[in-house]
């Protein structure tokens, strides 16, 4: 089974969720139980190999779990990496080949818990030359912390590293609409981290900037298109354009595997669309889930909703997108490719490594 941390309960609970089954995990994966890109591709790694170890149909269970959510390319990579090390071990048996997806599974996990420590090193070096003095002010956006993540995050580790080095002076957290990843998630790892921390809501943004009260955005990504456009949680565009008219640097904090170089721009990538009653209807009362609505109405009875999960923002915007290979700034698509390159070479270098050994 795979057994995880239920987000739509906190920050009011912190409740398992256990996944029996591949059906149970990606309708996890859709309530946003899990939810985050990082995460999302380690999660999909495990269904696989938990289909493989019940004997299911693990091209099944991959193709299942790739499509559970359409846009956060993680998701695909970490469902078809490890279907990928299942068949190569097909020849060998079923018991065989259901340990070696397990195997990539954790390998999956632990790199990601790797790329997120290179993350925050590279973030905050880059964060030391853009706003010269100590002292920072950053605004953040959806949750890109712990939770999504083997590891510390993407943006937030790069927080949580600018904090533990003392040079954090607020947090601005904004409370990501319709679902709340910010006041939930985001506040719940920045007071467990005992930052100085505020909520705010989306709408109140502007006039933060307009106070000259942000030092910096970091933001995190679902999927960056080869052009270095950037989809993440809906409400980072207007942030980045915002942050552009202030003069405020917009970083971007992801690994490199959620640059997907067959997207060759920003509107190749799918954005998901997700249910009107997540805007319409608020969470149940005291403990009830988030986005499952059950809550005072919001709207009127039968409202239509536009509920993107997801914008774009073009690389124009980005000031920096930092990966666990390295920092592309200005962001264009060379840069972007160079990034791909590194990984690629070092993967090969480890798996020559791994042949010699
Ligand atoms: C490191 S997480 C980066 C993104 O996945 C995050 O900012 C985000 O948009 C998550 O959206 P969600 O719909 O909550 O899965």
């Amino acid at each position: 089974m795979v057994v995880l941390l239920d987000q739509t309960r906190l920050p009011v609970e912190e409740a398992e969720l256990v996944c029996a089954d591949v059906p149970a995990l990606v309708a996890a994966i859709r309530s946003l139980a899990v939810r985050g890109a990082p995460v999302l591709g380690v999660a999909g790694g495990y269904g696989v190999a938990l289909a493989a170890a019940r004997r299911f149909d693990v091209a099944e269970a991959a193709e299942q779990l790739a499509h559970a959510r359409p846009t956060a390319v993680n998701l695909a990579y970490g469902a078809r990496r490890v279907e990928a090390a299942y068949r190569e071990a097909a020849g060998g048996g079923a018991a065989h080949a259901a340990a070696r997806a397990l195997a990539a599974a954790r390998e999956l996990h632990r790199e990601d818990a790797e790329a997120s420590a290179r993350m925050a090193g590279h973030g905050r070096e880059l964060l030391a030359g853009l706003v010269p003095g100590g002292g920072l002010r950053i605004l953040t956006h959806c949750n890109t912390g712990r939770l999504v993540s083997g590891g510390e995050g993407t943006a937030l580790a790069v927080v949580k590293a600018v904090h533990r080095a003392g040079e954090l002076r607020r947090l601005w957290v904004g409370e990501t609409r319709p679902l709340l990843q910010g006041s939930r998630l985001t506040a719940y790892e920045a007071a467990e981290a005992g930052m100085a921390y505020s909520v705010l809501a989306d709408g109140a943004a502007g006039s933060l900037f307009a106070a000259g009260e942000v030092d910096a955005v970091l933001v995190g990504a679902d999927r960056i298109a080869a052009d270095g456009s950037v989809a993440n949680k809906v409400g980072t565009y207007p942030l980045a354009v915002l942050a552009g008219h202030h003069g405020v640097p917009f970083v971007v904090v992801a690994p490199v595997t959620t640059i997907d170089p067959d997207t060759e721009t920003g509107s190749g990538i799918e954005v998901e669309q997700r249910a009107a009653h997540e805007v319409t209807v608020g969470p149940g009362p005291g403990s009830g889930p988030a986005g499952a609505g059950g809550g005072p109405a919001l709207a009127p009875v039968g409202a239509h909703a536009y509920n993107p999960a997801f914008d774009v923002t073009p690389s124009a915007l980005v000031t920096a997108v930092v990966t666990d290979e390295g920092t592309a700034s200005p962001v264009t698509a060379a840069g972007i490719a160079e990034l791909c390159s590194t990984s690629r070479k070092r993967a090969s270098r480890s798996a020559n490594g791994m042949m010699k050994a």
